[in-house]
């Protein structure tokens, strides 16, 4: 078993109360791995240790430093199963999605890459005779990264890349539940000869070690992915030292089936964008809206996919999904669908562990469905984060409207209809940084993750998130006097 150490300056190091944490297997619940239990002072160091080495990495040309991430993002592929099978270790996540993610991690960075060239400023004509307006763009400084559980490389990856292609350098604090495979990117950090302290990996408790890294004045911006009660905290913090902060938060999209949709289309998607990955996707479908015409043909078909899924071993290829990452989350899925049918839903399928040896140990839980379900209850409200899928009829496109924004969260919606004016209409009324029509969610590099209400602020990805990373400096010159 490997016994992990923080990254900090280019090199692995204790933390010097020697405290260790655990990390365990969500399908059988043995120990992977030990991680640095480290602390406020752990965070100091690492945030120091990024501040120096700014200095020369904002003075490379933008492409030198993409050489760097370049030879980093090939190196993360040539490790693909050993990252991967830590990811499955870590996460419980299936091992065909867990090699995709370690293909997405690279490509998160390659695209930043892509941006070298293209961090462009603007030059202005002054209202002044003799003199021109200069709009650079240039780097915020230090930033740190807190990233989530569900997709520990990938979410590391996003953030990495843009931060140090735009000129920053960076401390990464992964969750505590899923720290290895985010951690391994050190070594590949010294194998390419990143510069020391450019990046900087530490591991220790949100509370205590986040908190320091994102109210520490040397840090100039946060990026942070997790939940909104987490990052409603960071922004709170961060406003002390009015710090650039950039949250992708929790979510509750609708997945709406108007009544002239491709319906063998939707059903495919639905079950995808609800089950793939345990239900642990920002972006997942976790309620279900259909239209009351064709409500019990698309439930037929439906039904008899998610009774087909095959829950087991995620290194097993034939797998389907995997087990909820820790006990807790196993918890709040059986104290969720308690609370639906108590409320008056009716469990058509799942609802607990399923059945068996393999089975026993484990954080286990079914598909699991549930109708009869009215707009008002919890389930229709709060992120389950998990297998429960609710199913509610409607009768109109106004009634949909009305129940999809009727929500606290903002990230994604998924639409189902071949109407152009259904399309756009939903366009312009549903209340979500990021719509899939005609098909399940799945987000691109070059798009824009975006968040509305309390699903986040400032976006990632694409043109608007690698501009979060740069701050712009304005010259006012009077070439003449
Ligand atoms: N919008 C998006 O793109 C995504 C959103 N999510 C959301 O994340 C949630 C699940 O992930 P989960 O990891 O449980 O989320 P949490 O919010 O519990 O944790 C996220 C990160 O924040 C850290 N943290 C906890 N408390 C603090 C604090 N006070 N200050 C600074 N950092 C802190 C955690 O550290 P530690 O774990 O060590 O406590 C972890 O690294 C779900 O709500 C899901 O919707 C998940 C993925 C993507
Ligand atoms: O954060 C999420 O859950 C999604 O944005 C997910 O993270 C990395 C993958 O590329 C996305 O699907």
């Amino acid at each position: 078993m490997k016994d992990y150490q923080l990254y900090i300056n280019g090199e692995w190091v204790n933390t010097p109360s020697g405290k260790t944490a655990e990390v365990i297997n969500p399908s059988d619940e043995t120990v992977v791995a030990t991680v640095q239990d480290g602390d406020a002072n752990d965070a100091q160091r690492a945030l120091e240790a990024a501040e120096s080495a700014q200095k020369a990495w904002r003075k490379l040309p933008a492409r030198q430093r993409a050489e760097y991430l370049y030879a980093f993002a090939a190196e993360i592929k040539a490790r693909k199963k050993e990252l991967s099978e830590l990811i499955v270790k870590e996460q419980g996540k299936l091992i065909g999605v867990a090699e995709m993610e370690v293909e997405v991690t690279a490509s998160f960075i390659e695209y930043a890459c892509e941006w070298a060239r293209r961090i462009e400023g603007d030059l202005v004509p002054s209202d002044n005779e003799n003199e021109h307006i200069w709009i650079h763009k240039i780097p915020r400084g230090v930033v740190v990264a807190i990233t989530a559980w569900n997709f520990p490389l990938a979410l590391a990856g996003r953030k990495i890349g843009p931060a140090l292609v735009a000129g920053n350098t960076i401390v990464v604090k992964p969750t505590t539940e899923t720290p290895l495979s985010t951690l391994e990117l050190g070594n590949i950090a010294s194998k390419v000869g990143l510069p020391a302290g450019v990046l900087n990996i530490i591991t220790g408790p949100g509370r205590e070690m986040g908190g320091a890294l994102v109210a520490n004045p040397i840090t100039k911006m946060v990026t942070m992915t997790g939940s909104t009660p987490v990052g409603q905290q960071i922004a709170k913090s961060a406003a002390e030292n009015l710090t650039h902060v950039q949250l992708e938060l929790g979510g509750k999209a609708p997945f709406i089936v108007f009544e002239d949709a491709d319906i063998d289309a939707a059903v495919d998607a639905a079950l995808h964008s609800r089950f793939d990955n345990c239900g642990q996707v920002c972006t997942c479908n976790e309620r279900l809206y259909l239209h009351e015409n064709i409500y019990e043909d698309f439930m037929g078909k439906f039904m008899d996919k998610v009774k087909a899924i095959k829950v087991g071993n995620p290194m097993d290829p034939d797998s389907e999904m995997g087990p909820k990452v820790n006990a807790k989350e196993l918890a709040n899925m059986e104290k969720l669908v308690k609370e639906a049918v108590s409320e008056g839903a009716t469990l058509l399928h799942g609802g607990k562990r399923p059945q068996g040896p393999q089975f026993e140990k484990g954080y286990w839980f079914e598909p699991t469905v549930l109708t009869d379900v009215e707009q008002h209850m919890g389930i229709v409200h709060d992120e389950s984060f998990g297998p429960i899928l609710p199913v509610i009829k409607f009768k109109d496109f106004d009634q949909v409207m009305g129940y999809a924004n009727d929500s606290e969260f903002g990230l994604a919606a998924m639409v189902f209809t071949n109407d152009m004016s259904t399309i756009m209409k939903c366009n312009e009324d549903l209340e979500f940084g990021e719509i899939y029509v005609n098909r399940g969610h799945g987000e691109q590099h070059q798009g824009f993750h975006n968040g509305y209400k309390l699903s986040g602020t400032g976006g990632e990805d694409g043109k608007y998130g690698f501009e979060q990373y740069l701050e712009k400096k304005t010259f006012y010159v009077k070439f003449k006097a």
